[in-house]
């Protein structure tokens, strides 16, 4: 990663609250964030963990209770403005009865800017789709939309609030084909989701958000790591059994964990047909289940352990 003097975007202790100032609610907590121009970063958290209330931020849609948004080296509002920002949000920002093309071409005027709306689609890869009417688009494709729409004013940097939610794969797949071809021309662009493998494969770096507050760099792998496991539990009434049965599994290879809550054991790890079957075969373990480890479970493991909160 190369240090420029002026960042894509610099946040830095970042504060936003919701609600009545006697019991407010903190959405974002505390978030310091520096990207560099050209980066392509994902910021991936669970539900609630104050994504979308920070890219408001970002784009000057609400302002900070306390702490600074720099958007390439300016204010939001300014930055906007000068059209060097520019987002594709989940819905919104279309009318239903005009086509693709003269979408974009509407907006091309909205700049005072006569565009011919051919190159922004080939762009987004819906050159195809000119004619059509918004209203027959699939949800993917007005998202494309959404995203030629964006490259309109050329900007420095693309904000992308969970994109492609609701999308199939193959959408999915097709959108981020058109924004990584676009990202290597050198735009900056920093995306929202919670789709950890869409994290993985797009971003440059995965800046994790939880609780309103940037998860220790170096951690994508951790959650990675925590999210694909599994989690076996099991009932062992006797306590003593239950000790006995807790050092066992622990032994057993692809054991990452092993906690005791009350009369329940629970074990993560990577074989969990293993553990299942030792539980079963060799100690009196009942009622066992086993459950996929999912993002949310990965980040409340990870950021109890590692936050000081
Ligand atoms: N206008 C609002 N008034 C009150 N609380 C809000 C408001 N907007 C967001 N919140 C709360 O702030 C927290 C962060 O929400 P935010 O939408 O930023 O999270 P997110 O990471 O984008 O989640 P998701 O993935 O579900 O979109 C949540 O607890 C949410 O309920």
């Amino acid at each position: 990663m190369h240090t420029s003097a002026v960042p894509a975007l610099e946040l830095r202790g970042l504060v936003k609250e919701f609600g009545a100032p006697a019991a407010p609610i903190r959405a974002v907590d505390g978030l310091d964030l520096r990207i560099e121009p050209g980066e392509v970063v994902a910021f991936l958290g669970p539900n609630g963990a104050g994504k979308t209330t920070t890219i408001d931020m970002v784009l000057g849609l609400t302002a900070p209770t306390s702490g600074t948004v720099q958007v390439l080296g300016s204010t939001p509002e300014a930055a906007v403005a000068a059209g060097r920002v520019a987002a594709v949000m989940q819905t919104g920002g279309l009318l239903r009865d005009l086509t693709v093309a003269e979408t974009v071409g509407l907006t091309g005027a909205l700049f005072g800017r006569d565009v011919d709306p051919t190159a922004y689609l080939e762009r987004a890869g819906i050159a195809d789709l000119a004619d059509r009417l918004v209203a027959k688009c699939s949800g993917g494709q007005q998202q494309r939309l959404r995203f030629a729409m964006a490259l309109v004013p050329d900007p420095d940097l693309l904000v992308l609030d969970e994109p492609t939610t609701g999308m199939d794969v193959e959408g999915r797949r097709e959108f981020w084909a058109a924004i990584r071809a676009d990202a290597a021309r050198g735009r900056t662009v920093v995306f929202a989701t919670h789709y950890l493998d869409e994290a993985d494969a797009y971003a440059d770096r995965v800046v994790m958000v939880s609780r309103g507050r940037v998860v220790p760099d170096g951690s994508a792998a951790e959650v990675k790591a925590l999210a694909s496991g599994r989690m076996v539990s099991a009932l062992l009434d006797d306590d003593a059994a239950r000790a006995a049965a807790a050092t066992q599994v622990a032994a057993l290879a692809g054991v990452e964990a092993v906690e005791q809550r009350g009369a329940r054991l629970l074990v993560r790890a990577t074989d969990s047909d293993a553990v299942a079957r030792h539980l079963l075969n060799h100690t009196a373990a009942r009622d066992v289940e086993i459950a996929a480890h999912n993002l949310e479970d990965a980040f409340v493991a990870l950021t109890s352990e590692g936050s000081a909160r």
